[in-house]
């Protein structure tokens, strides 16, 4: 009876609340969803009927009637659009707790450091309007240092970089506090533009953005090799001369060089970070080496890019994808050791 009582009562959860994915974790059981940061809102005179999420609504993009609407609800990291997340949050919610009957979830949300009070109190909002019963918000590389397993209460800098859909954080911390932190807004969304923009101006040709970061995924490098071991790729979209569809092949250079902008942004702000942080620091992260976390980690090559920029050794994270959920998953199960890295809204 006492475990039929538990099972019922709603689960508190952890939320990486993504541009691109959102990720939710519960204690005990682990990442319970991963799906596109996306909700299809059917328009009913004045009501809203949410008739999808994630993977379903991605689908949607693009192609739906006008009485439907498919929303990306955050941008560069923050809500771009409040209705629709809370919408996303409370159907998410909804069906992690499908089988549970009563209460309502504490639950923890992880936000990107350079976000506003506004911007912070909008997630904070959000989860409570979605029926959260308290809602504790967390930085995001701080969750992606606790979920990457670095020292962070030792004596001794680790730096962590998080490059998500839109935006790149990066954080140093020691002894348990944040000594330094920055989020700057060039991640894997401006990576898909730079693909775009490439396509548009070098071969006329007009893709989407889902088609580009298809085309990052597969082809994507950050190094342009000389051995010729990346392989052309075929791309399809509309000819902006002529107006009718057409292909191309891009030569194996041509995505590296297409990169070249978004990932020297990236560079700047990690030089940034290591000409701003106390020179004892700077040496304990020259040993231990920098963190890569986020989807943007799994660009090929990426590590070896950012060491050649910064003379500092680069290791990606295990499973950096979920970095950041798993992390914020470990500060809501250790709630009472990291009240002092937990944000206010
Ligand atoms: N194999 C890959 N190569 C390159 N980029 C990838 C790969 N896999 C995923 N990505 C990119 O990672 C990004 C999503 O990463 P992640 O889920 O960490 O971000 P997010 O949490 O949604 O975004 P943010 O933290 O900015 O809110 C997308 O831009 C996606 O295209």
């Amino acid at each position: 009876m006492f475990s039929w009582v538990l099972g019922s009562v709603s689960a508190d959860m952890a939320i990486d609340l993504g541009t691109a994915n959102t990720v939710v974790y519960v204690p005990g059981r682990g990442i319970v969803l991963d799906e596109p940061s996306v909700v299809a809102i059917e328009l009913r005179g004045e009501d809203r009927k949410v008739i999808a999420a994630g993977h379903e609504a991605k689908t949607m993009l693009g192609r739906t009637p006008t009485k439907i609407e498919t929303v990306q609800p955050l941008r560069d990291g923050v809500i771009a659009d409040f209705n629709a997340a809370e919408e996303m949050i409370k159907y998410f919610i909804r069906r992690v707790n499908k089988r549970r009957l009563f209460g309502s979830p504490r639950i923890m949300i992880c936000v990107p450091a350079s976000a506003t009070s506004v911007e912070r109190r909008a997630v904070h909002e959000a989860g409570l309007s979605a029926g959260a019963r308290r809602v504790y918000l967390i930085e995001e590389p701080v969750a992606a240092a606790i979920g990457a397993g670095l020292p962070i209460k030792e004596p001794r800098g680790s730096m962590i970089v998080d490059i998500g859909g839109g935006t790149t954080d990066i954080c140093v911390m020691s002894m348990g506090s944040v000594i330094y932190s920055k989020s700057i807004r060039t991640a894997g969304n401006s990576m898909d533009e730079a693909i775009v923009n490439y396509a548009r101006f070098k071969h006329h040709l007009l893709i989407g953005a889902t088609n580009a970061e298809a085309i990052k995924k597969e082809a994507g490098s950050a190094v342009a090799k000389a051995n010729g071991t990346h392989v052309a790729i075929t791309i399809k979209g509309r000819d902006l001369q002529r107006g009718f569809p057409t292909e191309i092949t891009l030569g194996p250079h041509e995505i590296a060089d297409a990169l070249t902008l978004p990932i020297q942004q990236i560079v700047g702000g990690i030089r940034q970070a290591l000409a701003d942080v106390p020179p004892e620091l700077t040496a304990d992260i020259c040993d231990a080496g920098i963190y890569l976390t986020g989807g943007g980690a799994l660009l090929d090559k990426l590590d070896v890019r950012l060491q050649q920029e910064t003379g500092v050794k680069f290791k990606i994270a295990e499973d950096p994808l979920r970095c950041v959920v798993r992390g914020t998953g470990m500060a809501l199960e250790r709630l009472d050791e990291m009240t002092e890295l937990l944000i206010k809204p």
